[in-house]
């Protein structure tokens, strides 16, 4: 089986997790790792610059499309909402959710609430930028790209005081030492900084083609039925907002304690100051309704707004 990923220490992470979920259905598999270089990898410039979509994903779908690849290896969070997969592909299989904190790295080991004024926080998403500039506007909030390896780098060097990264990123390459400090995912009134995950955060998807029939069957075998249900519920809400993998968008769906699907969504301006969110309850057996109508009540709540006054 040929695998498609990004050549990132991260995507090689999560493609070796994949193949340990498969080799487990089909013991001794024959697996085939293809590095595929994405046009987001090859430019290092602002991300904002580079138009197009799909920047992170179009090569290894191309891949897969034209048989060099049997299966893709991908960060939900990094697939965009707002383009359609290629026709004949589908994500057939979730691995269970990871961890979705954001997580705080400080070059002196301080959390974000003893920063000094003006300190330089490195991020390029506008969703962190926004949550983290509503509670504290005095920080110099300033993009930063490379993988996590490189950004952390970035941080030792004193190119930024902190750094906002995944938690279950650092987790998966073995760098969550490097971790000061885990903010609330849970949006509350009051002064409380948290950050509400993005869409598909912590979650690793595989994609493959929908003809492909024993490659199907195996993906069937291994996808996780309640990451699939917070997969859909959070996706079809983005799709819904038009949202892309770095809009100012936060989605988060759990198994609430009575057994219902939760899904709270959130959308930003840029710094934070203006929002709308939503909070909706639904059956466990139909996700997608419930992403539509928390994307519903957000439109109504001015979402669309917020979403094109962020979008450079
Ligand atoms: N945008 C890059 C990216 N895509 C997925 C993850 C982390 C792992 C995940 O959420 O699945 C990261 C790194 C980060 O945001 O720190």
């Amino acid at each position: 089986m040929r695998i498609g990923t990004r050549a990132s220490p991260l995507a090689r992470a999560q493609t070796h997790q994949a193949v340990e979920h498969l080799a487990q259905i089909v013991p001794g598999l024959l697996v085939e790792i293809v590095d595929i270089e994405t046009s987001a990898d090859r430019w290092t410039g602002d991300l904002s610059l580079l138009g197009g979509k799909g920047n992170f994903t179009k090569e290894i779908d191309r891949a897969l499309v034209h048989g060099r690849i049997d299966l893709a290896v991908h960060s939900m969070k990094d697939v965009p909402g707002d383009v359609p997969l290629p026709e004949g592909t589908e994500f057939a299989a979730y691995l269970p959710r990871g961890d979705v904190h954001d997580v705080v790295l400080s070059r002196d080991g301080r959390c974000l609430p003893d920063l000094p004024q003006g300190a330089k926080v490195g991020t390029s998403s506008v969703r962190r930028r926004a949550q983290l500039s509503l509670r504290r506007p005095d920080l110099r909030v300033e993009r930063i790209r490379g993988g996590i390896d490189t950004r952390i780098k970035k941080l030792d060097s004193g190119d930024y005081d902190a750094i906002l990264l995944a938690r279950t990123g650092l987790q998966r390459i073995g760098l969550d030492d490097r971790i000061t400090e885990v903010l609330p995912t849970t949006w509350a009134d009051g002064d409380t900084l948290a950050i509400v995950p993005a869409v598909g955060a912590a979650v690793i998807g595989m994609q493959a083609r929908t003809a492909d029939e024993p490659v199907m069957r195996l993906l069937k075998e291994i996808d996780d039925s309640d990451t699939a249900r917070y997969v859909t519920a959070e996706r079809t809400m983005l799709r819904m907002l038009q949202g892309h993998c770095n809009s100012p968008i936060a989605g988060h769906a759990h198994t609430a304690s009575d057994g219902r699907l939760s899904l709270f969504g959130m959308v930003f301006n840029e710094d934070g100051s203006r929002w709308a969110r939503s909070r909706e309850w639904g059956p466990a057996d139909d996700p997608a309704s419930l992403g539509e109508r928390v994307a519903g009540d957000l439109l109504r709540k001015g979402a669309r707004r917020l979403i094109t006054a962020t979008r450079k």
